[in-house]
């Protein structure tokens, strides 16, 4: 580490963000200052902190401080409503911020939103790959112009409870893998909130929400989260499968997710970002 000290603000106290504070207890250049959480929710998780001997524990707070204890960024590891509630008070106010809950970008308005909320306070919002990979191949391909983007997402069957695939499958005794939505980024986005950053950071990434083809299927045969796609254009073509491990607190969001939030907190104080 370069001496470089960075204090970081984190919204949401789940399965991510527990994580993200375990994996960066040690860091030297990293102090997680601030815990954003729920309102009334402060007393619980000040307990449940103690218990993870992090040395340095964050206050935790139901909305951000910006005095002395002012973050050098938030990272929001919570949901589609914390944007609204956090991320866009803290760009306007100047702070970059971290963002995984992509598919909140779907929703009418909000990228729009985030951008004005960036430029008010000259900061920035970085959109974090999560649990998929190769953002920055099609990123940097979607400068040369891209014909399509296709993505395919699989997951065993509970990794869709309280999903609208219930209306459609039984999921708990589902033999086969079965097909339940095909349709555009945007209107997966809409149906599985929770389910569906992948496809919204692909086709932020790539040929936009209207564009972005998708598929979403439940599959007793695997353990894993599979997330596939393939975009062709004047670069070339490309195809990525990634097969994520679920984090055991929540099957819902792939291990790697963690991993990407870790990645980009380091890289703000490390000589050398990769
Ligand atoms: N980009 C990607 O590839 C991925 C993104 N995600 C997204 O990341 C987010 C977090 O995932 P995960 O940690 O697994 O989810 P969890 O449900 O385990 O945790 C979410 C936490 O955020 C809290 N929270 C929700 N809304 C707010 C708010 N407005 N203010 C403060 N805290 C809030 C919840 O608390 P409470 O219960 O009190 O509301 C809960 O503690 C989700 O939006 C998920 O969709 C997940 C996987 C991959
Ligand atoms: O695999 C994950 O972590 C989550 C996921 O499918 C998504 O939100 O698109």
């Amino acid at each position: 580490m370069s001496g470089v000290l960075k204090r970081v603000a984190i919204v949401g106290f789940g399965a991510i963000s527990q994580s993200v504070l375990d994996l960066t207890k040690g860091d030297e250049g990293l102090r997680i200052s601030q815990l954003i959480v729920s309102p009334g929710k402060e007393d619980a998780v000040r307990e449940q902190l103690a218990g993870l001997e992090l040395g340095n524990a964050p206050q935790v707070r139901s909305a951000l401080a910006l005095d002395a204890d002012r973050p050098d960024v938030l990272v929001e590891c919570a949901g589609h409503g914390a944007l609204t509630a956090h991320v866009l008070p803290a760009l306007r106010q100047g702070v970059p911020c971290l963002v995984v809950s992509i598919g909140a970008l779907s929703a009418p308005g909000m990228a729009e939103e985030l951008e004005q909320a960036a430029r008010q306070g000259g900061t920035q919002v970085h959109l974090l790959s999560g649990a998929i990979g190769g953002i920055d191949a099609l990123a940097a391909a979607r400068m040369a112009g891209l014909d399509s983007v296709t993505y395919v997402g699989r997951k065993p069957p509970l990794g869709w409870l309280g999903s609208p695939a219930e209306e459609k499958l039984d999921l708990r005794n589902l033999k086969e893998k079965a097909l339940f939505f095909e349709g555009s980024a945007r209107e997966a986005a809409r149906l599985f909130p929770k389910n569906a950053n992948v496809a919204a950071t692909l086709a932020l990434a790539g040929v936009g929400l209207d564009q972005t083809r998708v598929e979403l299927y439940a599959d007793p045969a695997v353990n894993q989260n599979i997330h596939y796609y393939e975009a062709q254009g004047a670069f070339g073509n490309m195809a990525v499968t990634m097969q994520g491990k679920p984090l055991a607190s929540n099957p819902k969001t792939s291990a790697l997710t963690v991993y990407s939030v870790v990645r980009a907190l380091r890289n703000l104080v490390s000589p050398l970002a990769v």
